[in-house]
Protein backbone atom coordinates (compact mmCIF):
# COMPACT_ATOMS: atom_id res chain seq x y z
CA UNK A 1 0.00 0.00 0.00
CA UNK A 2 1.50 3.64 -1.01
CA UNK A 3 -1.23 5.76 0.39
CA UNK A 4 -4.06 5.62 3.09
CA UNK A 5 -6.76 7.80 3.55
CA UNK A 6 -8.23 7.56 6.97
CA UNK A 7 -11.14 9.56 8.50
CA UNK A 8 -9.33 12.59 10.10
CA UNK A 9 -8.21 11.76 13.38
CA UNK A 10 -7.89 12.65 17.32
CA UNK A 11 -5.67 13.14 19.79
CA UNK A 12 -7.01 11.85 22.79
CA UNK A 13 -4.60 12.83 24.99
CA UNK A 14 -2.90 16.03 24.44
CA UNK A 15 -1.10 18.84 25.98
CA UNK A 16 -1.52 22.65 24.75
CA UNK A 17 -0.35 24.76 27.63
CA UNK A 18 -1.54 28.60 27.50
CA UNK A 19 -0.27 32.46 26.66
CA UNK A 20 2.84 31.62 24.30
CA UNK A 21 3.46 28.30 23.94
CA UNK A 22 -0.34 27.59 23.15
CA UNK A 23 0.10 30.24 20.52
CA UNK A 24 3.39 28.25 18.73
CA UNK A 25 2.27 24.98 19.17
CA UNK A 26 -1.51 24.57 18.63
CA UNK A 27 -1.44 24.68 14.97
CA UNK A 28 1.08 22.44 14.57
CA UNK A 29 -2.16 19.81 15.75
CA UNK A 30 -5.09 21.53 14.52
CA UNK A 31 -3.11 20.83 11.00
CA UNK A 32 -4.04 17.22 11.12
CA UNK A 33 -6.54 16.58 14.09
CA UNK A 34 -9.72 17.38 14.68
CA UNK A 35 -10.07 16.99 18.12
CA UNK A 36 -8.34 16.49 21.22
CA UNK A 37 -8.72 15.35 25.01
CA UNK A 38 -6.99 18.67 26.42
CA UNK A 39 -4.47 18.33 29.59
CA UNK A 40 -5.93 20.35 32.52
CA UNK A 41 -2.43 20.34 33.73
CA UNK A 42 -1.58 24.12 33.58
CA UNK A 43 -0.10 26.01 36.27
CA UNK A 44 -2.64 26.58 38.23
CA UNK A 45 -4.55 23.79 36.82
CA UNK A 46 -7.40 23.93 35.49
CA UNK A 47 -10.05 22.69 38.44
CA UNK A 48 -13.51 24.12 37.97
CA UNK A 49 -16.00 24.19 34.98
CA UNK A 50 -15.60 28.00 34.62
CA UNK A 51 -11.83 27.41 34.07
CA UNK A 52 -12.21 25.08 31.43
CA UNK A 53 -14.46 26.99 30.07
CA UNK A 54 -12.42 30.08 29.80
CA UNK A 55 -9.47 28.05 28.50
CA UNK A 56 -11.52 26.38 25.41
CA UNK A 57 -12.19 29.57 24.61
CA UNK A 58 -8.42 30.76 24.58
CA UNK A 59 -8.16 27.70 22.53
CA UNK A 60 -9.98 28.05 19.97
CA UNK A 61 -8.95 31.39 20.01
CA UNK A 62 -5.68 30.44 18.86
CA UNK A 63 -6.10 27.21 16.83
CA UNK A 64 -9.27 28.24 14.85
CA UNK A 65 -12.88 26.74 14.19
CA UNK A 66 -12.04 23.39 12.87
CA UNK A 67 -10.45 22.28 16.01
CA UNK A 68 -12.77 21.39 18.58
CA UNK A 69 -10.98 20.97 22.03
CA UNK A 70 -12.50 18.86 24.61
CA UNK A 71 -11.72 20.03 28.02
CA UNK A 72 -10.98 18.34 31.00
CA UNK A 73 -10.51 19.15 34.85
CA UNK A 74 -8.17 18.03 37.18
CA UNK A 75 -9.17 16.29 40.02
CA UNK A 76 -7.97 16.96 43.72
CA UNK A 77 -9.37 16.02 46.84
CA UNK A 78 -11.66 19.52 46.92
CA UNK A 79 -13.06 18.65 43.60
CA UNK A 80 -16.66 19.47 43.64
CA UNK A 81 -19.03 16.37 42.45
CA UNK A 82 -21.75 18.99 41.38
CA UNK A 83 -19.55 21.46 39.50
CA UNK A 84 -18.09 18.18 37.80
CA UNK A 85 -21.23 16.80 36.87
CA UNK A 86 -23.07 20.55 35.70
CA UNK A 87 -19.69 20.72 33.58
CA UNK A 88 -20.48 17.72 31.86
CA UNK A 89 -23.82 18.51 31.64
CA UNK A 90 -23.29 21.62 30.19
CA UNK A 91 -20.98 20.20 27.94
CA UNK A 92 -17.85 21.99 29.02
CA UNK A 93 -15.99 19.14 29.77
CA UNK A 94 -15.40 15.82 28.27
CA UNK A 95 -13.76 13.97 31.24
CA UNK A 96 -11.37 13.94 34.49
CA UNK A 97 -7.72 13.61 34.70
CA UNK A 98 -6.70 12.28 38.18
CA UNK A 99 -2.88 12.50 38.51
CA UNK A 100 -1.50 10.83 41.40
CA UNK A 101 0.04 13.97 43.30
CA UNK A 102 3.86 14.53 42.26
CA UNK A 103 3.69 11.90 39.66
CA UNK A 104 4.35 14.23 36.90
CA UNK A 105 4.81 17.51 35.59
CA UNK A 106 2.51 19.75 36.98
CA UNK A 107 1.00 17.33 39.64
CA UNK A 108 1.25 18.80 42.85
CA UNK A 109 -2.62 19.54 43.21
CA UNK A 110 -3.15 15.71 42.01
CA UNK A 111 -4.75 13.13 44.40
CA UNK A 112 -3.18 11.67 47.52
CA UNK A 113 -5.58 10.00 49.20
CA UNK A 114 -7.98 7.99 47.37
CA UNK A 115 -10.70 7.59 49.45
CA UNK A 116 -11.75 11.65 49.67
CA UNK A 117 -12.04 11.70 45.64
CA UNK A 118 -14.72 8.16 46.14
CA UNK A 119 -17.46 10.85 46.01
CA UNK A 120 -16.63 12.72 43.10
CA UNK A 121 -15.81 9.00 40.97
CA UNK A 122 -19.34 8.08 41.88
CA UNK A 123 -21.04 11.05 40.56
CA UNK A 124 -18.91 10.62 37.46
CA UNK A 125 -20.13 7.04 37.19
CA UNK A 126 -23.26 7.86 37.41
CA UNK A 127 -23.44 10.54 34.70
CA UNK A 128 -21.23 8.36 31.87
CA UNK A 129 -18.14 10.65 32.32
CA UNK A 130 -15.02 9.36 31.93
CA UNK A 131 -12.09 9.01 34.33
CA UNK A 132 -8.78 9.59 32.28
CA UNK A 133 -5.36 8.05 34.53
CA UNK A 134 -1.79 9.78 35.08
CA UNK A 135 -1.12 5.60 35.96
CA UNK A 136 2.01 5.95 37.99
CA UNK A 137 2.11 5.29 41.78
CA UNK A 138 4.74 8.01 43.49
CA UNK A 139 5.67 5.82 46.47
CA UNK A 140 9.44 6.44 46.44
CA UNK A 141 9.86 2.55 47.41
CA UNK A 142 8.90 1.74 44.01
CA UNK A 143 11.39 1.43 41.14
CA UNK A 144 10.70 4.04 38.30
CA UNK A 145 10.35 1.76 36.12
CA UNK A 146 7.73 -0.60 38.27
CA UNK A 147 5.43 2.35 38.98
CA UNK A 148 2.50 1.90 36.20
CA UNK A 149 1.93 -1.61 36.70
CA UNK A 150 2.50 -1.06 40.65
CA UNK A 151 -0.27 1.76 40.05
CA UNK A 152 -3.07 -1.32 38.27
CA UNK A 153 -2.40 -3.55 41.25
CA UNK A 154 -2.87 -0.55 44.24
CA UNK A 155 -5.23 2.03 42.81
CA UNK A 156 -6.51 1.20 39.53
CA UNK A 157 -7.99 -1.80 40.48
CA UNK A 158 -9.08 -0.78 43.41
CA UNK A 159 -10.49 2.35 42.31
CA UNK A 160 -12.49 0.35 39.32
CA UNK A 161 -14.10 -2.56 42.13
CA UNK A 162 -15.40 0.23 44.16
CA UNK A 163 -16.69 2.22 41.50
CA UNK A 164 -17.28 -0.27 38.66
CA UNK A 165 -19.58 1.50 36.55
CA UNK A 166 -16.43 4.20 35.78
CA UNK A 167 -15.60 4.65 32.14
CA UNK A 168 -11.55 4.90 32.52
CA UNK A 169 -8.75 5.33 30.74
CA UNK A 170 -5.18 4.66 31.44
CA UNK A 171 -3.27 7.40 29.72
CA UNK A 172 0.27 6.74 27.96
CA UNK A 173 0.27 3.32 29.05
CA UNK A 174 3.91 2.10 28.23
CA UNK A 175 4.65 -2.07 29.69
CA UNK A 176 2.81 -5.23 28.62
CA UNK A 177 1.46 -5.28 32.14
CA UNK A 178 -1.01 -2.80 31.23
CA UNK A 179 -1.74 -3.94 27.66
CA UNK A 180 -2.41 -7.26 29.84
CA UNK A 181 -4.67 -5.54 32.01
CA UNK A 182 -7.00 -3.85 29.59
CA UNK A 183 -7.37 -6.71 27.62
CA UNK A 184 -8.63 -8.83 30.46
CA UNK A 185 -11.14 -6.22 31.72
CA UNK A 186 -14.59 -5.40 29.97
CA UNK A 187 -15.36 -2.65 27.65
CA UNK A 188 -15.40 0.87 30.05
CA UNK A 189 -11.85 0.54 30.05
CA UNK A 190 -9.31 1.91 27.63
CA UNK A 191 -6.38 2.94 27.61
CA UNK A 192 -4.05 5.79 24.94
CA UNK A 193 -0.82 4.99 23.32
CA UNK A 194 1.37 7.50 22.51
CA UNK A 195 3.23 8.06 19.34
CA UNK A 196 6.49 7.80 21.27
CA UNK A 197 6.09 4.74 23.34
CA UNK A 198 5.60 3.01 19.96
CA UNK A 199 9.20 4.18 18.75
CA UNK A 200 11.19 4.56 21.86
CA UNK A 201 12.59 1.85 24.39
CA UNK A 202 14.75 2.97 27.44
CA UNK A 203 18.21 2.43 25.59
CA UNK A 204 16.96 5.52 23.30
CA UNK A 205 17.08 7.85 26.35
CA UNK A 206 20.44 6.66 27.78
CA UNK A 207 22.98 4.59 25.44
CA UNK A 208 25.67 6.63 24.06
CA UNK A 209 24.54 9.72 26.07
CA UNK A 210 21.70 10.91 27.80
CA UNK A 211 19.05 12.21 25.57
CA UNK A 212 16.57 14.79 27.37
CA UNK A 213 14.02 15.14 24.64
CA UNK A 214 13.31 11.22 24.90
CA UNK A 215 12.91 11.72 28.75
CA UNK A 216 8.92 11.73 29.24
CA UNK A 217 6.89 10.16 31.65
CA UNK A 218 5.82 7.51 32.36
CA UNK A 219 9.45 6.92 30.97
CA UNK A 220 9.81 4.65 28.01
CA UNK A 221 10.32 1.00 29.42
CA UNK A 222 12.22 -1.98 27.88
CA UNK A 223 11.65 -3.09 24.25
CA UNK A 224 9.95 -6.29 25.07
CA UNK A 225 6.99 -3.59 26.47
CA UNK A 226 7.43 -1.81 23.76
CA UNK A 227 6.95 -4.54 21.52
CA UNK A 228 3.69 -5.38 23.91
CA UNK A 229 2.44 -1.64 22.79
CA UNK A 230 2.59 -2.30 19.01
CA UNK A 231 0.93 -5.51 19.06
CA UNK A 232 -1.81 -4.00 20.99
CA UNK A 233 -1.93 -0.80 18.92
CA UNK A 234 -1.97 -2.46 15.80
CA UNK A 235 -4.13 -5.41 17.01
CA UNK A 236 -7.83 -3.63 16.02
CA UNK A 237 -8.83 -4.35 19.63
CA UNK A 238 -10.79 -0.91 20.13
CA UNK A 239 -9.85 -0.51 23.60
CA UNK A 240 -6.40 0.91 22.70
CA UNK A 241 -6.31 4.34 21.13
CA UNK A 242 -3.83 7.53 19.86
CA UNK A 243 -3.39 9.93 22.36
CA UNK A 244 -0.09 11.44 21.84
CA UNK A 245 0.62 13.09 24.76
CA UNK A 246 2.17 15.53 22.83
CA UNK A 247 3.76 18.19 25.69
CA UNK A 248 5.54 20.79 25.00
CA UNK A 249 8.74 22.18 27.21
CA UNK A 250 11.32 24.66 25.81
CA UNK A 251 14.89 23.42 25.12
CA UNK A 252 16.15 25.08 27.98
CA UNK A 253 13.63 23.31 30.32
CA UNK A 254 14.37 19.98 28.54
CA UNK A 255 18.60 20.65 28.03
CA UNK A 256 18.67 21.11 32.24
CA UNK A 257 20.37 19.51 35.02
CA UNK A 258 17.03 18.80 36.10
CA UNK A 259 15.03 18.71 32.93
CA UNK A 260 11.44 18.69 31.75
CA UNK A 261 9.32 15.36 30.88
CA UNK A 262 7.85 15.10 27.79
CA UNK A 263 7.98 14.72 24.26
CA UNK A 264 6.38 17.04 21.69
CA UNK A 265 5.48 14.67 18.89
CA UNK A 266 2.36 16.86 17.82
CA UNK A 267 4.44 17.78 14.07
CA UNK A 268 5.38 14.62 12.71
CA UNK A 269 2.59 11.95 14.88
CA UNK A 270 0.94 10.73 11.70
CA UNK A 271 4.27 10.22 9.28
CA UNK A 272 5.42 8.40 12.56
CA UNK A 273 2.36 6.14 12.78
CA UNK A 274 1.90 5.21 9.15
CA UNK A 275 5.91 4.36 9.50
CA UNK A 276 4.90 2.29 12.27
CA UNK A 277 1.95 0.41 11.13
CA UNK A 278 3.69 -0.10 8.07
CA UNK A 279 6.77 -1.71 9.37
CA UNK A 280 4.36 -3.42 11.43
CA UNK A 281 2.28 -4.88 8.42
CA UNK A 282 -0.34 -3.43 10.14
CA UNK A 283 -1.46 -0.24 8.10
CA UNK A 284 -5.36 -1.53 7.94
CA UNK A 285 -5.25 -0.55 11.57
CA UNK A 286 -4.30 2.36 11.77
CA UNK A 287 -8.02 3.70 10.96
CA UNK A 288 -8.81 2.09 13.90
CA UNK A 289 -6.58 3.53 16.39
CA UNK A 290 -6.24 6.97 15.07
CA UNK A 291 -9.97 7.98 13.99
CA UNK A 292 -12.61 5.29 15.16
CA UNK A 293 -11.54 3.67 18.67
CA UNK A 294 -11.27 6.88 20.52
CA UNK A 295 -14.76 8.27 19.07
CA UNK A 296 -16.50 4.84 20.23
CA UNK A 297 -14.75 4.76 23.59
CA UNK A 298 -15.63 8.92 24.30
CA UNK A 299 -19.67 7.83 22.17
CA UNK A 300 -18.73 10.47 19.89
CA UNK A 301 -19.11 10.21 16.36
CA UNK A 302 -15.85 9.79 13.86
CA UNK A 303 -15.02 12.82 12.10
CA UNK A 304 -16.48 12.89 8.81
CA UNK A 305 -13.73 14.57 6.77
CA UNK A 306 -10.59 12.86 5.75
CA UNK A 307 -7.28 12.94 5.56
CA UNK A 308 -4.72 11.23 3.34
CA UNK A 309 -1.18 9.59 3.68
CA UNK A 310 1.14 8.82 0.78
CA UNK A 311 4.54 7.36 0.39
CA UNK A 312 7.61 9.14 -0.81
CA UNK A 313 10.33 8.15 -2.16
CA UNK A 314 12.11 11.12 -0.62
CA UNK A 315 12.14 11.70 3.10
CA UNK A 316 9.36 13.75 4.33
CA UNK A 317 11.00 16.78 5.95
CA UNK A 318 9.68 18.36 9.17
CA UNK A 319 11.34 20.87 11.37
CA UNK A 320 13.74 20.18 13.93
CA UNK A 321 12.23 23.21 16.09
CA UNK A 322 8.93 24.79 16.63
CA UNK A 323 9.73 28.56 17.84
CA UNK A 324 7.33 29.69 20.21
CA UNK A 325 6.88 33.04 21.67
CA UNK A 326 7.84 31.00 24.90
CA UNK A 327 11.42 29.83 23.28
CA UNK A 328 12.03 26.93 20.72
CA UNK A 329 10.76 23.33 21.50
CA UNK A 330 12.24 20.41 19.78
CA UNK A 331 10.45 18.23 17.59
CA UNK A 332 10.34 14.49 18.14
CA UNK A 333 13.21 12.70 16.44
CA UNK A 334 12.42 8.80 15.77
CA UNK A 335 15.88 8.02 14.69
CA UNK A 336 14.58 7.25 11.14
CA UNK A 337 13.72 9.00 8.35
CA UNK A 338 9.74 9.52 7.18
CA UNK A 339 8.45 8.22 4.38
CA UNK A 340 4.57 8.78 4.55
CA UNK A 341 3.53 12.56 4.24
CA UNK A 342 0.87 13.59 5.09
CA UNK A 343 -1.07 15.19 1.54
CA UNK A 344 -4.59 16.00 1.83
CA UNK A 345 -5.60 17.23 5.55
N1 LIG B 1 4.15 13.04 29.75
C1 LIG B 1 5.03 13.85 30.25
O1 LIG B 1 6.19 13.46 30.39
N2 LIG B 1 4.74 15.11 30.61
C2 LIG B 1 3.44 15.72 30.63
C3 LIG B 1 2.61 15.27 31.79
C4 LIG B 1 2.05 13.88 31.66
O2 LIG B 1 1.31 13.57 30.73
O3 LIG B 1 2.34 13.03 32.52
C5 LIG B 1 3.61 17.25 30.67
O4 LIG B 1 2.66 17.95 31.03
O5 LIG B 1 4.70 17.71 30.32
ZN1 LIG C 1 0.71 11.74 32.37
ZN1 LIG D 1 0.28 13.97 29.27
Amino acid sequence: MTQITLPRPDDWHLHLRDGAMLEGIAPESARHFARAIIMPNLVPPIVTGAQAAAYRERIITVAGDSFTPLMTLYLTEDTDPADVVAAHRDGIITAVKLYPAGATTNSASGVTNFDKVRPVLDAMAEAGIPLCCHGEVTDHDIDIFDREAVFIDRVLDPIRRATPGLRVVMEHITTADAVAYVQSQPENLGATITTHHLVINRNHILVGGIKPHYYCLPVAKRESHRLALVQAATSGDARFFLGTDSAPHTDDAKENACGCAGCFTATNTLSILAHVFDAAGALDKLEGFASRNGPAFYRLPVNADTIKLEKTDAPVPYPAKIDTGAGPVTVFDPGFPLHWAVTQA
